[in-house]
């Protein structure tokens, strides 16, 4: 398809993505990485998505679309999905063990998508250069191989723990740095500034 711009193409000597050697084992759940996320908490409004490692650096992931979704009548809303594109996307982060965050993303709306689907995500990491990692993802209905209705490509950036602690509201960091268990990936990289 044309009209991707170029930034979202891995440059000359882009290197293929490594899991790390700890990460959940194909099929594990990755549980939230924040319970306060909006695409992976347990939040009412929120997209409550269900996301499972897969082989190497991919995952699969399941969101239900239900009414507080909606754009138009009985449809589930664009930017909703692509926050759950985005959002599974991020969760590639966690088989490799760094934190990032989403730089670039552009969504295809390829079916609409009604209220009570399910959507089945898939993302990969397609190749990693120095802190930018690309990656894919797409969302399809009526099945994990059913018609592709969302797909997307993003351009995620590596980012220190620092990147929150700096620019997030200070109510919720100093929450989180009270007890870490709300934020997984503080608790993987033993956070204790
Ligand atoms: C206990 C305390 C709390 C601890 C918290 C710990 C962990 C938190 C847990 C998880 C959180 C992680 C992610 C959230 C998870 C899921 C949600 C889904 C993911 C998201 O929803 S996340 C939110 C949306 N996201 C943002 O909120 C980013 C806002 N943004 C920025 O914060 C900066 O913009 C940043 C950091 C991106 C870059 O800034 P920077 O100064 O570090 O780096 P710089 O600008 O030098 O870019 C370096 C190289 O990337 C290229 N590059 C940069 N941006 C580009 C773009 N847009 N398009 C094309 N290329 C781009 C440059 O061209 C250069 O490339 P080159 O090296 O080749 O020159």
């Amino acid at each position: 398809m044309s009209g991707r711009t170029t930034v979202l193409k891995p440059p000359e000597g882009a290197m293929a993505p490594v899991r790390h050697p700890d990460a959940p084992a194909p099929g594990e759940l990755l549980g939230a990485h924040y319970d306060q996320c909006f695409g992976c908490g347990e939040q009412s409004g929120g997209l409550r998505l269900r996301v499972r490692a897969g082989e190497g650096v991919g995952l699969t992931a399941e969101f239900t679309v239900d009414a507080a979704h909606q754009g138009a009548p009985g449809l589930a809303h664009g930017g909703v999905l692509t926050a759950a594109l985005d959002e599974t996307l991020g969760s590639l982060n966690w088989l490799q063990r760094v934190i990032a965050v989403t730089g670039r993303l552009e969504t295809d709306f390829v079916r609409p998508v009604p209220v009570g689907t399910v959507l089945h995500l898939e993302a990969r990491v397609t190749a990693v250069h120095g802190r930018k990692i690309y990656c894919a993802a797409t969302g399809r209905i009526g099945g994990p191989e059913g018609p592709v209705a969302v797909r997307a490509e993003a351009l995620f950036i590596e980012v220190r723990v620092d990147h929150f602690i700096k620019n997030g509201r200070s109510e919720e960091i100093n929450a989180a740095l009270a007890d870490p268990d709300q934020v997984k990936v503080a608790r993987a990289f033993e956070v204790n500034p």
